[in-house]
């Protein structure tokens, strides 16, 4: 029998998935709590909130995520960097993972991606663990209930944390797997407990899809000016730049945290919930996420607290750095009903620079901004991906390859149009260190980067005076109100500043090595402006 609210013409039977204990379809949060509870999943926190952990599991497998190689994908994947699976060895998981489920009770929730109706798909999540589906309600957006009674899926992901792969069966790398099947459009994740794959999965999926219609899809967050939809701004930036605390800016309106579209109307957020680390964060610097720790229904996830007080240790990074919160749009009190943004005025791409060498924030021109979003240059942080645990310096192309099933010249051509068409400011924000590189220096402070964005975003920081970098060509600011003038000038921040050019050259050295992959497919003034 169907627990819950459903279209009665698509049930998991009807899509052929049968012998399911209970099948529990889009409860509502205090109904999923009550499930979650009932399964000692995890126990209520502070105001409500539920508290989890996820065992080995705290970040995502990035290196077990593969693509299926079906006729339908030929010749638009990128394989260097998504691993292929066999249609065999995909039918096999399949089977196996629906064989695993029998007997088992599942969680659906049917919701949507993409805040543009036009361009929405509709995505059926079968969960394993009840806190899952209430994360990816979280993280979704919600069709009404009454079109529930008619949803049917674009694409489903099935997520079973107790399923074990088996590399020789299934044709993958260990016991955890996420396979993405794009003709039959499904994903299958087994053995990982970290929420955020079956967000990230979807993203994957509408990175693949999107390019086709000629929307640019985009690994960032994006918030606009109060009142003034049009005066939009996307920060581009890989996990840990700052997309989420930068993007939840009291003086702005958020869009979203993570994942945008960009097509001939603007942009729109794919998703309808934040995810938010929550590792040091401060209720004065980030007044509003710090706010979403004490909702009902928050997800908190790898987070230590005391066992009495329920207290949240916003320090104990004892389980992972990468501690999280998942919590719905409309926490934020500022945060856009529509999700729909104007054509972006300032495109900020993020970077979380370890050496402590890039500058807190740079212009660039539209050629030294595609050179930038193929480099994509940052650190991963720690705990983001597992087995991280120091800032790794890393060049992760549309600062996002694990989510680029396409080439990067694909995206990077999409980007170059409308940046173009519209006339959109590009910057350049370094989020990591200053005063030296990481283990010397200190994190870049997050008011600084708030009074440069907010100079950049209003116009007035492009009346001052710039300088022009002599390692890597683009602008710098001689001083800005708000922030002092030694942060500028990172020479500056050193101690010794021969050190300082002796890393530079290192860092430009890499910037150049790494540019050579793209050269063969780039045009003349991308070539021009690459540095070293
Ligand atoms: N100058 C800064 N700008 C942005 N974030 C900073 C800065 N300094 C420290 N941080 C911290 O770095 C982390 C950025 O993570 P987050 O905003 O979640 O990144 P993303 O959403 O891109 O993965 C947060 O924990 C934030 O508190
Ligand atoms: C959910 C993630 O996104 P981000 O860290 O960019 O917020 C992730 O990388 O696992
Ligand atoms: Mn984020």
């Amino acid at each position: 029998m169907a627990i819950g609210r459903v279209n009665p013409q698509y049930t998991l039977e009807d899509m052929g998935i049968e012998g399911l204990g209970e099948v529990y379809y889009n409860l509502l949060e205090p109904a999923i709590i009550e499930q979650s509870l009932k399964r000692d999943e995890g126990r209520l926190g502070k105001g409500g909130t539920f508290l989890v952990e996820t065992g080995k599991f705290t970040g995502r497998s990035p290196k077990d995520k593969f693509v299926v190689e079906t006729p339908g994908v030929e010749g638009k994947i990128w394989w260097e960097n998504n691993p292929p699976m066999s249609e065999a060895h995909f039918d096999t998981l399949y089977n196996d993972m629906l064989a695993h489920m029998k007997g088992r009770d599942y969680f659906v929730q049917d919701l949507t991606a993409g805040a543009d109706p036009e361009h929405a798909i509709n995505i059926r999540f079968i969960n394993e663990l009840s806190w899952h589906n209430l994360f990816i309600r979280h993280m979704m957006r919600r069709p009404s209930r009454e079109a529930l009674d008619t949803f049917m899926a674009d694409f489903t992901v099935i997520n079973c944390p107790k399923f074990k792969a088996d590399p020789e069966r299934h044709g993958c790398r260990t016991d955890t797997v996420i396979a993405l099947n794009f003709d039959r459009k499904i994903i299958l994740v087994g053995n990982t407990e970290y929420a955020g794959e079956n967000k990230k999965g979807i993203f994957t999926v509408l990175n693949y899809m999107l390019p086709e219609k000629g929307i640019m899809p985009m690994h960032c967050s994006a918030n606009h000016a109060k009142g003034n939809p049009v005066d939009a701004a996307v920060f581009f930036g890989l996990s840990g730049t700052g997309k989420t605390t930068l993007s939840a800016d009291p003086n702005r309106i958020l869009l979203g945290d993570d994942e945008h579209g960009w097509s001939d109307r603007g942009i729109f957020n794919f998703e309808g919930g934040c995810y938010a680390k929550t590792i040091d964060l401060d209720p004065e610097a980030e007044p509003e996420i710090y706010a979403t720790t004490e909702r009902f229904g928050t997800v908190i996830e790898n987070m230590v607290y005391d066992e009495e007080t329920l207290e949240l240790d916003f320090k104990d990074d004892s389980l992972t750095a990468n501690m999280r919160c998942a919590y719905p749009m409309d926490y934020i009190s500022n945060a856009s009903e529509s999700a729909l943004g104007g054509h972006p005025k300032n495109i900020v791409m993020l970077t979380c620079d370890a050496f402590g060498v890039l500058p807190p924030i740079a212009r660039l021109t539209p050629a030294q901004a595609m050179y930038h979003f193929l480099s994509g240059f940052t650190a991963k942080v720690a705990g983001t991906e597992r087995g991280l645990t120091e800032p790794t310096p890393t060049f992760s192309t549309c600062f996002g390859a694990p989510f680029m099933p396409r080439r990067p010249e694909e995206y990077g051509k999409l980007l170059r149009e409308k940046i173009a068409r519209h006339g959109a400011t590009c910057w350049l924000v370094n989020t990591g260190w200053t005063g030296g590189a990481h283990g010397t220096g200190a994190r870049m402070p997050i008011k600084a980067t708030r009074a440069l964005l907010t100079a950049a975003l209003d116009g007035s920081l492009s009346e001052v005076e710039f300088r022009k970098d002599p390692n890597f060509g683009f602008e710098v600011p001689v001083s800005v109100a708000g922030v002092d003038d030694i942060l500028l000038d990172p020479r500056g921040t050193w101690s010794d500043p021969t050190a300082y050019d002796a890393q530079a050259h290192k860092l430009v050295q890499m910037f150049a090595d790494n540019f050579e992959q793209y050269i063969p497919y780039i045009d003349e003034d991308v070539k021009a402006v690459a540095i070293g």
